[in-house]
């Protein structure tokens, strides 16, 4: 693990996904796939009998092979070991598929010719660096600045598996659109009559699952109860999803994690559970997510069906992958994934982490929106 230093905090650099133990879960607590989840109603009954695993991170065993190959610096991790030759070899060959943004820049560019660009960004893990507390994930002042510099020229929303307030303290900037609770809150643009431009108003909200409010709060109260004697569990309420993190649990512990989360499912069939980093979220079973919210907001903003627009989306998690795939389909625009390590994607580019994401000139961040918005400025 990785540590370096954000404001006193630990960041952490996730282990790289090798051999990793797995959390054992109930067949019920299983993740719906983006597809399960678009073929069916508005509610969604959660498949009761499909086999397999809950991972924490995505399988990657191709990288065990790679592991073989008599690599001269071993590490120790778990009790097993691998090599780090063979993870950045393994990581130059996942980039030929993944290109990194940062080298990406003109193939990007080329492709914003003629058109507006709609920046989307995830929270933790892109515009701040993971650290071991959740509550103390704060972003550079660096980062808020670039961010506050590409939202003058480019639409630019936060799109959080956070609650939507407390994202909003964290980033610190009124001018941006925020999408909290897996995009769940949305305080959405506000088109003006008169002249058909947009802008941000308090109050404009979309939330829809707000009936899920008093059953949330509920779940969220009773994990609390119920992992208190877990020694570094510790259960954030994302007010229309509810986080379990376990980042700080010893892992002989991660199993009554699981058991006590799936204990508590077990009593809401309308909850359903997904999985981010050491983290599982329980959320409504609703056909929305990530995707949906970039959807929706291109929409309010009025650049839904527009052929002149790009959309571009920068995230880390397994929750921003519907989204990439939002904007992979029927080739609207971009995903960036921020990933240190090989993930399958339905990205275009990568940035390693989140340092990355901030230009390293300063000023204007990400790094491909420095030049759009360099070249913007220069067509103007
Ligand atoms: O959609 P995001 O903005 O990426 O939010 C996803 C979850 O992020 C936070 O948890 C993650 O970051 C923490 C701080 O670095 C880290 O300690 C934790 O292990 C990560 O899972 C947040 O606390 C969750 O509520 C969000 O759902």
């Amino acid at each position: 693990m990785d540590l370096k230093s954000n404001h006193g905090c630990r960041i952490l650099t996730d282990p790289i996904p090798i051999t990793k133990p797995r959390l054992q879960f109930h067949d019920s607590l299983l993740p719906l796939s983006s597809s399960e989840v678009f073929s069916h109603g508005p509610f969604l009954t959660i498949p009761w009998n499909k086999p397999g695993l809950l991972d924490d991170v995505l399988s990657t065993s191709w990288l065990d092979d790679m592991k073989s190959s008599s690599p001269r610096h071993m590490i120790k991790y778990n009790g097993n070991e691998f090599s780090t030759n063979d993870v950045d070899a393994a990581y130059h060959n996942w980039m030929l598929n993944y290109p990194s943004a940062l080298t990406s820049i003109e193939h990007i560019m080329n492709n914003a010719k003629g058109k507006r660009i709609a920046l989307f960004l995830d929270y933790d893990g892109t515009l701040s660096p993971i650290v071991d507390n959740p509550d103390h994930a704060f972003m550079s002042n660096a980062m808020r600045a670039a961010v506050r510099n590409v939202a003058k020229y480019i639409p630019t929303a936060i799109i959080s598996g956070r609650s939507r307030e407390k994202v909003r303290k964290f980033v610190g900037l009124k001018e941006l659109y925020y999408a909290g609770s897996h995009g769940m809150d949305i305080m959405g643009p506000v088109q003006c009559s008169a002249d058909h431009t947009t802008e941000i108003k308090e109050g404009n909200l979309y939330q829809p699952a707000s009936e899920f409010l008093s059953m949330i709060n509920e779940v969220f109260v009773s994990l609390v109860k119920i992992t208190k004697n877990i020694k570094g569990a510790k259960v954030e309420n994302n007010k229309f999803c509810v986080s379990v993190h376990y980042r700080n649990v010893d892992e002989k512990s991660w199993k009554t994690v699981a058991e006590y989360v799936q204990d508590t499912l077990k009593h809401y069939p309308r909850l359903r559970l997904t999985h981010g980093r050491m983290v599982l979220e329980i959320r409504p079973v609703l056909k929305w997510d990530k995707g949906k919210a970039v959807e929706f907001l291109l929409e309010s903003l009025g650049l839904g069906s527009c052929d002149d627009v790009l959309p571009i989306y920068v995230g880390d998690d397994r929750t921003d992958e519907d989204a990439f795939k939002f904007l992979r389909e029927g080739d609207r625009g971009y995903g960036i994934l921020v990933t240190p390590a090989p993930k399958e994607s339905s990205a275009y580019y990568s940035l390693r982490d989140p340092s990355e994401v901030l230009h390293p000139k300063g000023g204007i961040a990400p790094p491909f929106a420095y030049h759009l918005v360099m070249q913007a400025l220069q067509a103007s």
